[in-house]
């Protein structure tokens, strides 16, 4: 076999490969492309992210279940209730809630939190509030300080 000048060998890939180490190396530089493929496919997801949105889906919810079975859904339950046994069941997850912050129970907070915003929605629907309403509420006092807020508020002539 004729003598192949070094330069020829480092640019053949057939006699590189058979070299350990080059070969990886030629291995590593060729699967590149498709590893960076596999990456810019996003993973589908396999449940919804935890985000806010949650609220708006939860709302869609709860007003499905109005007028259906309170042995089957626990809003519709209450729901059927009435507004001052939701009143009441909301008034007793915030109580929940507060007992929890002050006993500086993280976990248990978090979970007396969900307790709260899902029977305040149960609320907005049996009154009629449509979450966009809240949040419309919200953005309108987005950027103002509270301290400024009620600096701005007419004075009581009355008040001590
Ligand atoms: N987020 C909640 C949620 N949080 C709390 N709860 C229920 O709220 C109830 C609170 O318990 P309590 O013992 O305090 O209330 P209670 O059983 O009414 O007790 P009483 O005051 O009547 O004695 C429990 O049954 C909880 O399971 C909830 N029930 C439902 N949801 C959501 O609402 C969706 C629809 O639920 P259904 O309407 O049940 O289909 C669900 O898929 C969830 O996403």
């Amino acid at each position: 076999m004729p003598k192949i000048p070094k330069t020829m060998r480092k640019n053949d890939d057939t006699k590189a490969a058979g070299k350990k180490g080059v070969a990886k190396k030629t291995a590593r530089k060729k699967a590149a492309p498709a590893a960076a493929i596999v990456k810019a496919v996003p993973a589908l997801p396999t449940e919804p992210a935890a985000t806010a949105e949650i609220l708006d889906r939860l709302f869609n919810v709860v007003v499905s279940r109005k007028g259906t079975d309170p042995a089957v859904s626990h809003s519709a339950r209450l729901l059927s209730r009435g507004r001052r046994k939701i009143a009441q069941k909301f008034g007793e997850e915030a109580v929940e809630c507060l007992i929890e912050a002050v006993a500086g129970n993280t976990e248990e907070l978090i979970g007396e939190s969900a307790d709260v915003l899902y029977h305040l929605i149960v609320m907005w629907v049996d009154a009629g509030i449509h979450p966009s309403d809240v949040w419309a509420e919200l953005t309108r006092r987005e950027g103002t300080s509270g301290i400024a807020e009620k600096a701005a508020r007419p004075r009581d002539p009355l008040a001590v």
